[in-house]
């Protein structure tokens, strides 16, 4: 990378804002998985080792409402930050204003602080007004008056263009540095797609399906078998008119999904059977169905038979790229799927197998899957979008050298 690293800038006694991805799984305000801060440990230790001062920003998952609050609070994060750097790490609960203003004032060399979710700022007054979503140049202004240079290391927002990282960089022009996990993830997801060793498979699930649909037309230039599960599955269903009951659909993508089997030919793989649920609830009353969903049914899980379908089609491949969930993993009577291509993925041995996503990650650390795979990536929608050859927002804003 021709951009500067946070080893290009001075730190010693210097007010370091951090972007930082961690968005990860709560749960009863409790952390799950910490893949993602775990990952960000490097940098920030640099950073205060040097004398810096960290302020780190995050968000943590997406706000629309004002009652989307309490339950997104990044409090338990410095909780967890605290414990693995084993120091003291101050919590600000706001996201702007004096509160803020004085804690960062009152640090000293080598002390950490983290911000109150960055996409508090979505939402003012009761009002959706996408203040960092949608990088209002008044709040990347005001963030970046908080410190003395930026560091990035939010690989897996990088896709995105918000206030907290493109809005801060370019508000600091010669001082936006990647940090170390940033770089980490670019060298190692070039170096094996850029030029990958075919068959190259993707596989796709998730529920993120109006964000991520479009990256699939994109994939069939580049992929030779797209194989497509979880969340994502139900809206192709839909597009070429099997029933889908109550599973996950995105209406207005179905068009885009029928366009995209248009144009795929026999490269997209979707499942065959599912394991439905009644409700959306690990007690559900299940069972395994072909084809068809009913009404008051809902899929959560691939079935047998798909499991069986999809090990067809990777067991040759050479390069594999996994971006999200086959099924609802976090409730264990829907891990199966998910667990399943994980196991099938980690005997394939001659195979660069990458999988990315702050979910897909957690669910193949949890499943107990993660240590045969060639690279877990802390990105999932960034690491797709890097993927596509297309430049990442996040990046980009970095300073050149
Ligand atoms: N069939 C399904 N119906 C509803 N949600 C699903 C289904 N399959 C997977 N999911 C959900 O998708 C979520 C992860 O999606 P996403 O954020 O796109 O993945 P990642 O974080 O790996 O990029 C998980 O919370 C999982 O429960
Ligand atoms: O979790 C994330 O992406 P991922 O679910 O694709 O891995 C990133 O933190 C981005 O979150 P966003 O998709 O709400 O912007
Ligand atoms: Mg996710």
């Amino acid at each position: 990378m021709a951009k500067l690293t946070v080893e290009d800038l001075p730190l010693e006694g210097k007010k370091v804002l951090m972007r930082v991805d961690f968005n990860v799984p709560i749960k009863d305000g409790v952390v799950g998985d910490d893949n993602r801060i775990v990952a960000a440990l490097p940098t920030i230790k640099y950073v205060i080792e040097h004398g810096g001062r960290a302020i780190l920003f995050s968000h943590l998952g997406r706000i629309k409402k004002e009652e989307d609050k309490p339950g997104l609070s990044l409090r338990p994060v410095a909780e967890r930050l605290s414990n693995l750097l084993n120091k003291p790490v101050t919590f600000v609960p706001v996201t702007e204003g004096k509160q803020l203003e004085d804690a960062i004032n009152n640090m000293n060399n080598g002390d950490v602080l983290l911000v109150q979710n960055t996409r508090y700022e979505d939402v003012k007054d009761g009002e959706y007004v996408k203040r960092e979503s949608g990088n209002d140049p008044e709040l990347g202004k005001y963030w970046a008056s908080l410190g003395d240079v930026f560091v990035n290391d939010a690989f897996g927002t990088a896709h995105r263009k918000h206030a907290s990282n493109v809005g801060i960089a370019t508000n600091m022009p010669g001082k936006a540095a990647a940090g170390y996990l940033m770089q980490k993830e670019i060298k190692f997801l070039g170096d094996a797609v850029d030029n990958p060793e075919r068959p190259f498979v993707a596989i796709l699930g998730g529920a993120k399906v109006s964000d991520k649909i479009g990256v699939i037309d994109h994939l069939l230039d580049k992929a030779d078998k797209i194989i497509i599960g979880g969340g994502m599955a139900y809206t192709f269903y839909a597009a070429k008119g099997i029933k889908t009951g109550d599973s996950l659909v995105e209406k207005d993508k179905i068009d885009v999904a029928k366009q995209i089997l248009d144009k795929a030919g026999d490269k997209i793989v979707l499942p065959i059977d599912n394991v439905v649920a009644d409700k959306f609830d690990n007690d559900a009353n299940t069972k395994v169905v072909e084809g068809d969903i009913d009404d008051g049914w809902m899929a959560l899980d691939i079935g047998p038979k798909s499991i069986k379908e999809f090990e067809n089609v990777l067991k040759d491949a050479k390069t594999v790229v996994w971006n999200g969930p086959m099924g609802v993993f976090e409730k264990p009577n829907f891990a199966k799927g998910t667990l399943e291509v994980g196991k099938f993925l980690g005997t394939l041995a001659d195979a660069t197998t990458i999988v990315g996503g702050g979910d897909s990650t957690a669910a193949v650390k949890q499943l107990g899957v993660a240590g045969k795979l060639t690279h877990i990536s802390t990105g999932g929608g960034a690491s797709l979008t890097y993927l596509e050859g297309k430049v990442l927002p996040g990046i980009a804003a970095i300073s050149e050298k």
